[in-house]
């Protein structure tokens, strides 16, 4: 997978948030689900978002990449002042060019095979069809999938959709890369493999992976890992990522 644009060095921020307040209605009232949130991320960190189940960590995602307008405060990133001042349109396009999104569920369509799942998005993006499918097997390789090219999701272990949900996310370069629970419906083997692979994309690709979890064996891959309560973040910890989990990336 060869960059295909500029990423912000290792270390840059790729997003700084300030103030996230998000509302969401209940019966008459308003619950107050994300209360006041500074974040922010840098390329080249694994950034793990933990907390328990109804704490937020989704909604915060969501409020960072664009996909669900908070009530109150602003996200920077990448090169733009408060995406939330831009157009739907302009988010969308924010989102398009420089984002990845990896969820428990996969989202695959069921009716392409791996090689096209991942095709699909590079054509969408305008790259030209021998280039998208160049790439795409590329990046099918690159996660280990060479063999598996021409097969439909149904004929695909859990593992290994999630395999093409990464190498459909990773094969546009994206600068930020977004993982709600990407390890939740594998077993411990295929879940160290996902998680491999989001860690080389921050050390190798320089991507800022933002990635949301329960799963506390995730934690040694981490360059920082945050806890977010209720909707405030109650720690924020830097790390040194466990050698030999970083070694056995490669
Ligand atoms: N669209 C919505 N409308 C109303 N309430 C919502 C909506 N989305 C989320 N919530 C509520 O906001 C709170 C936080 O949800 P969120 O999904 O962000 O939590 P989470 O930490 O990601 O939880 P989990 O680990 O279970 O996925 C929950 O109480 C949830 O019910």
């Amino acid at each position: 997978m060869s960059p295909t644009k500029t990423h912000g060095k290792h270390g840059d921020f790729a997003i700084e948030a300030k103030g996230l307040v998000k509302r969401f209605k209940s019966g008459k009232a308003f619950i107050e689900v994300l209360k006041g949130v500074d974040f922010d991320a840098r390329h080249g960190d694994l950034t793990m978002v933990m907390g328990p189940s109804g704490s937020g960590k989704s909604t915060l995602i969501a409020a960072l990449s664009g996909l669900l307008r908070p009530e109150e405060g602003r996200v920077d990133t990448l090169d733009i002042d408060n995406l939330w001042k831009l157009s739907s349109g302009r988010i969308d396009r924010f989102r398009l060019d420089n984002c990845g999104f990896i969820f428990q569920g996969f989202n695959l369509f069921p009716a392409l095979t791996a090689l096209q799942q991942v095709e699909v998005v590079l054509k969408f993006q305008g790259m030209p069809k021998g280039d998208a499918k160049r790439q795409a097997t590329e990046t099918l390789k690159e996660v280990g999938l060479g063999a598996r090219l021409n097969q439909r999701p149904s004929a695909l272990s859990g593992g290994e959709k999630q395999r093409v949900a990464i190498a459909r996310c990773l094969a546009k370069n994206p600068q930020i890369l977004f993982a709600d629970e990407p390890t939740s419906a594998l077993d411990g083997e295929n879940g160290q493999v996902v998680i491999r692979l989001l860690r080389r994309a921050a050390t190798e690709h320089g991507a800022a992976v933002i990635c949301v979890t329960h799963d506390p064996r995730l934690e040694e891959w981490a360059d920082r890992v945050i806890k977010i309560e209720d909707g405030v973040i109650i720690d924020d910890q830097r790390r040194t990522p466990n050698p030999d989990a970083t070694l056995a990336s490669h």
